[in-house]
């Protein structure tokens, strides 16, 4: 937003003095607090960015200092969740709370891992519903886009299915891997030959441990079905292979590769179009 639209005066707020001075050293922040009261006063936007499970505390504690102009939006990759605790916590402010999730990101966290272009051309996900305000959705809308945002709208939880298949669900596996590899007595002969297939698949593991652990426990009940579906492939795969079935190996990875590229070659999202 700083980068996006000179008009925007931001207020870091957090809880400690490293990061906030960190955001002012970079130039992402305007001015740092650490006090929810005074930093609240007068603000048009909240803007909630810190790992999913803090999301329903903090609106309890930012409840008592909001002011009737005031729009609250988050960044949280879960949103059946938040938009849920939002009503039960903000009285008659949830209905100027607009749940969000931008669908662009990294394995790295803190504000060194802050980029300004993040956000062009890649998808943000509002979740309001028939109770949240239309001109606080119209702010928060064009917040995003002026970030070079691609704007979509949808319900929370077909908002939580669709990304524990697609989100969830790859850091899972990705955070499995890795992690049953590190554990073999050998682990470090492997990690030396491993290349660009292992570093693809498992860059995302890398992510932020806090911040996944929440994810995968507030979308616990889509990710399980997810879990069991992919278990399931894996088990044909694993029968075709145990029979030395060449064609139905051939005809899954022929289906995958085509869909692989055809989503490559269409999707926004596709991070080889920054
Ligand atoms: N990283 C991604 O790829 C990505 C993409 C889209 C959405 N998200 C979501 O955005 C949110 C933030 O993720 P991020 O990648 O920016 O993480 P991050 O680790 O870079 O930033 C989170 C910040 O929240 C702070 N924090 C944690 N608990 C807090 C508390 N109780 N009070 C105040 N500050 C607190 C941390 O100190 C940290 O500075 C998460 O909900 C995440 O699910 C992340
Ligand atoms: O590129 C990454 O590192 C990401 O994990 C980004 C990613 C994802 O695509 O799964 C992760 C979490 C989000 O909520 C949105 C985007």
């Amino acid at each position: 937003l700083k980068a996006a639209n000179a008009g925007w005066h931001v207020t870091g707020i957090g809880r400690t003095g490293d990061s906030l001075q960190e955001a002012l050293t970079l130039g992402i922040i305007d001015e740092a607090a650490t006090d929810i009261a005074t930093a609240l006063k007068g603000v048009d936007v909240i803007m909630i960015a810190t790992p999913v499970a803090q999301i329903g505390p903090i609106l309890q504690r930012i409840a008592p200092h909001l002011e009737d102009k005031t729009i609250i939006t988050d960044a949280g990759s879960t949103k059946a969740d938040i938009a849920n605790e939002a009503h039960k916590l903000l009285g008659n402010a949830a209905s100027r709370f607009v749940p969000g999730h931008p669908i662009a990101g990294a394995e790295k966290s803190g504000p060194s891992a802050a980029q300004a272009t993040l956000y062009k051309n890649k998808n943000v996900v509002l979740t309001p519903d028939g109770r949240t305000d239309p001109g606080a959705v119209q702010i928060v809308r064009e917040l995003w886009l002026s970030t070079g945002a691609i704007v979509r709208e949808m319900s929370p939880e077909g908002h939580d299915t669709i990304f524990a298949a697609v989100s969830h669900l790859p850091h899972l596996l990705a955070f499995a891997l890795v992690d049953e590899l590190a554990a073999r007595p050998d682990a470090e002969q492997f990690f030396e030959f491993a290349a660009s297939g292992f570093r693809d698949f498992t860059r995302i593991a890398g992510s932020s441990p806090e911040m996944w652990r929440d994810i995968s426990l507030a979308n616990r009940t889509a990710l399980l079905q997810e879990l069991d579906r992919y278990q399931s492939a894996l088990n044909q795969l694993r029968q075709s292979l145990e029979h030395g079935d060449a064609a139905s190996l051939q005809a899954t990875f022929e289906r995958a590769s085509q869909a692989r590229n055809a989503w490559a070659q269409h999707s926004p999202s596709a991070l080889w179009k920054n």
